[in-house]
Parts: structure tokens; C-alpha cells; sequence
């Protein structure tokens, strides 16, 4: 007899009761669409409270559609930017979410680059598979859900990741096909990478932080995000039959200190404001940016990382890409000294990226768990 069954414990159970289509799911939500479902299998059924459009209330679309503040880029770097830095610092504050306009990468560009990831989701499932890695650190990852090795119910997703630094390192890890995939998604990450370095020296400036020099041991903040990691996510989520009782995307805030999306003209990302989830507006060759977790820690608390999910529809297939900024792997992320005094103490641990790929591989993420753990006290 086990030594915990006298005392009343229950033993675990050697039964297995895992799904027989378990391996399925983990082949991912495209593989399952084209097997022909008419129905969402338990596997991705949410419990009752955490679906979407729990109550009727939430579909008067009058109510939940929200346009973000908008950020025009190009303005930003002419003669009234104190006005949109004033901006950018109140869109910061409010909603941790800003849309950017009228910036300078082509728009053909992104139209390449969502047309050559739609086409990589379309390849058999064979050639998809042989990116199906199982460690996160991988500089390119095929995969489904949000976390398919922790997740108990999984996300109507399926995702491509590709780390982009250092470039030549990473490259010939990328896929190969479709052909012209690698040389479209380079030419997009440059392109994002000087803009998510315009966006934060604009979010230094409305930080009061205009000098760049301010990290503990005045090393240049800006200089280490120049040479820090990207990570591009390129999600698709299928038409799913029954989109009230699944997610794409479970509410959670991203790592980094911004990310750049782009999103097609579908709907689906949703942010939490004032504790109710509100439809982003999709605007054309527009970004979505948010703030992550990076520069919440950063900012000691005076920008914060906004929980956001995504919401799947019956009729289309909607694609997105995010592109992920942050230090480098091993290096600190703390709260600027210059932010912190009496009035505003520190509220965070050091930390950096490696130390949150090694959480999410030992604990389920669940909404900001990553961040809550950082926080002292
Ligand atoms: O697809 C979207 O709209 C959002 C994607 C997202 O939140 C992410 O990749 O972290
Ligand atoms: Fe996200």
C-alpha cells in the first residue's frame, strides 16, 4: 500500500484517460479544419466564464468597437513632435496600446509579407512540421495554441516563430519555403526594428527621459534595445465553426518592451480598458503597439502591459504578425533609477529574457503570472 493512501490522500491514479486524438491536436487547428470539423472539440472549449461573448450585452457592436489612440509617425519626426510625444505618454498611461499611422514602411511590403505567411500556412502539413521543435529557444518554431506543452485547453491558433538575431545566425534555420519567405521576412524585420527604435526613444522622451542615458550603471537604454532580440510571430487562426466557445489567443500581455502588429482586416484582437474587452478597430497598413512587460518593469509601473486576447470568427481565416522587442537574451531588465524615489519606490526585481522562457516552460502562463512574479513584495 502507498504510504498516503492510510491517511485518507487520494492516490494518483494510474488510469489513463488522455484523449485518443491528442496527438492530433498537437498537429495543430489547421490540420484539424482541413480534416473537415463541423464542431469545436473539447480540447478548445473554454469553461463557461472564461469564453467570449459570455453575455448578449457584449455584442452590441457599438459598445465593444474601439478606435485606439493613434500615433502619426511621420509627425513624430517633424516640427510638432513635443505635441505627439504628449500623446504618445497619455496613449501610454490610458490604454498601454496605441495604433501608428503614417509610417514609412511600404505598404507593398506588408502586403508581401502577409501574403508570403499565409502562403507558409497553406504548405502540407509535412513541410510545416519539420519547424515542430519542442525548445522554446529555437531561432524558428512551428507550433499550435498558446503554450501546447502547458496548455489544458488548447487556442484556435497556429503560429510560426522567428527569432532574428543575431541574422546571419539565425537564417539558414528559417524556412525554406515558400522561397521568397526569407528574403520577404528580413527585409520586414529591418524595416520593424528601426521603427520600434524610433518608438522608444519617443517613449524615453515621454518618460521625461529624453538624455537616453538611464540605467543604473548609465548604460545606453536605447543602445542596448539597438542590439536586443526581436522575435516575429506570425499567427493564424482558422474559421472555426463555433468561435463563442474558444479563443485564438487567451487574455495575456507580451514581454518585451513593444510590440509591433500587424493585423489583416479582420477583426479579433481585443484589450482589456477599464475592465471591459474592447474590439480593436483593424485600420489599413496600420500598426497596433503595445506595451510589454519589459517596459513595465522598466518604467517602474508607470506604463503598464495591457492583457489582450483574440476572438475567432466563422467565416474567415485571419492572419497576424507581431513583432516582439526586448533587450537581449541575459540582459538585465530593471526599473530605471531615474524613475524611482521616495514617492515612487521600486516595484520590480531584475529579471530578463531568459529568466521568462524558463518560467513559461515550467508554469502555464496565465494572464501577467510572469510579470505578478517579478513584483516585490
Ligand atoms: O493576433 C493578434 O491580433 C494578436 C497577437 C498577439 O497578441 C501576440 O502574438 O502576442
Ligand atoms: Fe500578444
Amino acid at each position: 500500500m502507498s504510504p498516503t493512501m492510510g491517511l485518507g490522500l487520494k492516490a494518483k491514479s494510474t488510469k489513463t484517460d488522455a484523449d485518443p486524438l491528442e496527438n492530433q491536436y498537437q498537429k495543430g487547428v489547421i490540420h484539424l479544419c482541413d480534416s473537415g470539423i463541423k464542431k469545436v472539440p473539447n480540447k478548445y472549449i473554454l469553461p463557461v466564464i472564461e469564453r467570449p461573448n459570455r453575455n448578449g450585452e457584449e455584442k452590441k457592436v457599438e459598445n465593444v468597437n474601439i478606435k485606439l489612440p493613434i500615433i502619426d509617425f511621420a509627425a513624430l519626426q517633424g516640427p510638432n513632435r513635443s505635441q505627439v510625444i504628449k500623446a504618445l505618454g497619455t496613449a501610454c498611461e490610458e490604454y498601454g496600446f496605441f495604433q501608428v499611422i503614417n509610417h514609412d514602411i511600404p505598404h507593398d511590403m506588408l502586403h508581401d509579407l502577409v501574403d508570403v505567411v499565409q502562403r507558409f500556412f497553406e504548405l502540407p502539413f509535412e513541410e510545416r512540421a519539420k519547424y515542430m521543435l519542442p525548445d522554446l529557444r529555437a531561432p524558428v518554431r512551428y507550433g499550435t495554441s498558446f503554450n501546447q506543452n502547458k496548455d489544458g485547453v488548447f487556442c484556435w491558433r497556429d503560429f510560426l516563430k522567428l527569432m532574428c538575431h543575431p541574422l546571419s545566425d539565425v537564417l539558414p534555420s528559417w524556412p525554406s519555403s515558400p522561397v521568397d519567405l526569407r528574403e520577404t521576412m528580413v527585409l520586414y524585420s529591418k524595416q520593424t526594428k528601426i521603427m520600434f527604435e524610433i518608438l522608444m526613444d519617443a517613449v524615453l522622451e515621454s518618460l521625461g527621459l529624453a538624455s537616453a542615458t538611464v540605467s543604473d550603471d548609465e548604460v545606453d537604454i536605447l543602445k542596448q534595445c539597438e542590439e536586443g532580440s526581436q522575435l516575429m510571430v506570425a499567427n493564424c487562426y482558422p474559421s472555426c465553426p463555433e468561435p463563442d466557445l474558444t479563443l485564438g489567443m487567451p487574455p495575456h500581455s507580451d514581454y518585451g518592451f513593444l510590440t509591433l502588429l500587424l493585423q489583416g482586416e479582420a477583426e479579433g484582437l481585443q484589450i482589456q480598458h477599464k475592465g471591459k474587452w474592447l474590439t480593436v478597430k483593424p485600420l489599413q497598413n496600420s500598426f497596433v503597439v503595445n506595451i510589454g512587460d519589459h517596459l513595465e518593469i522598466f518604467s517602474n509601473g508607470r506604463y503598464k502591459s495591457v492583457l489582450h486576447r483574440v476572438l475567432v470568427n466563422s467565416s474567415k481565416t485571419r492572419i497576424s504578425v507581431a513583432s516582439l522587442h526586448s533587450l537581449s537574451y541575459n540582459t538585465t531588465v530593471r526599473p530605471c533609477s531615474k524613475l524611482i524615489n521616495e514617492a515612487n519606490p521600486r516595484l520590480y526585481k531584475d529579471t530578463d529574457f531568459a529568466s521568462f522562457i524558463e518560467y513559461i516552460t515550467t508554469c502555464e502562463p496565465k494572464k501577467k503570472n510572469f510579470l505578478e512574479s517579478r513584483k516585490l513584495n
